[in-house]
């Protein structure tokens, strides 16, 4: 048994139109998987269901079952409420493309990644500031201390964006889904971010479905891919066979612009 299994997933708008059709792929502890698709393709709209976060008016249909150990397997198709509440943080929690939807702008950083570490953690006064400081260093961020003090507006997009991984984190969640994590930042950021992303999954264990409009993004993450276009599952693979060898003709034209972008580069640097 996986540790998501989802199963002929259907998402339809309220005025019926279907958005998500049959979409179907899991994910094993431990393992990644990316989602990659052009905009509307469904990317966000799977990672809500997962989450059991659909706008109101959306009917969802199929099967998405998350089996992590310690906590009841749960059938989030249909679910109440309370049971997500449960699960949402410690099972499977996600980074959003835009830190400050996560963020609080009225309160300070230090007091917001405070909240999660409290609750996961137990912890209060002095014990609670220390685990703070440790998980903004945790997350690369130098002088933790004024970054606590601050509030969001007053640190930089990259540095909200490892905020709200080390609010993330701070879940110990099983599965950590990252909704286009750098797709806001500038390129520099950008690779600094997924490659601190990159080596926290490993070290902590936890398995990741990394969402992007971008193959070559994909590619320094995961090493498994599942291929999105109108709400379909078009192709799903190895990236170094998907890249190598893509099969369906929306796949080719993913790769056919992935390489000539890095082409472009290279006649550029010559
Ligand atoms: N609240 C909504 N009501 C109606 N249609 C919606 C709603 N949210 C998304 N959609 C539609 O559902 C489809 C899939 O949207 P979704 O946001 O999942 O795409 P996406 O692949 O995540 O795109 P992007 O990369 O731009 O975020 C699109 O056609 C979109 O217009």
């Amino acid at each position: 048994m996986s540790l998501l299994d989802v199963t002929g997933l259907r998402v339809r708008s309220a005025d019926g139109r279907e958005l998500v059709s049959d979409v179907s792929f899991s994910i094993d502890a431990g393992t990644r998987l990316g989602l990659i698709g052009e905009s509307g393709s469904g990317k966000s709209l799977t990672t809500l269901a997962i989450m059991g976060l659909l706008p109101a008016g959306m009917t969802v249909s199929g099967s998405i079952v998350l089996d992590v150990p310690g906590l009841p397997r749960t059938q989030i198709v249909g679910a109440a409420e309370g049971a997500l509440n449960g699960l949402r943080g410690r099972a499977v929690t996600v980074v959003f493309q835009e830190p400050l939807t996560a963020l609080d702008p009225l309160m300070r950083v230090g007091r917001q990644v405070a909240e999660p570490l409290g609750r996961r953690r137990g912890l209060r006064g002095s014990a609670l500031r220390a685990a703070v400081l440790a998980a903004l260093e945790e997350v690369r961020l130098t002088e933790p201390d004024r970054i606590a003090r601050a509030y969001p507006h007053e640190i930089s997009g990259g540095q909200r964006q490892r905020v709200a991984m080390a609010m993330a984190l701070a879940c110990e969640p099983a599965l950590l889904i990252a909704d286009e994590p750098t797709t806001a930042l500038d390129v520099t950021v950008q690779a600094e971010v997924l490659a601190l992303l990159d080596s926290l999954v490993s070290a902590r264990g936890m398995a990741l479905l990394f969402i992007s409009h971008d193959l070559a993004v994909v590619s320094t993450v995961t090493d498994r891919v599942l291929v999105l276009k109108d709400g379909h599952a078009v192709e799903e693979g190895i990236v170094q066979d998907i890249v190598n060898a893509p099969r369906d003709p929306y796949t080719r034209s993913l790769v056919a612009s992935a390489r000539e972008l890095d082409s472009a580069l290279d006649r550029i640097t010559r």
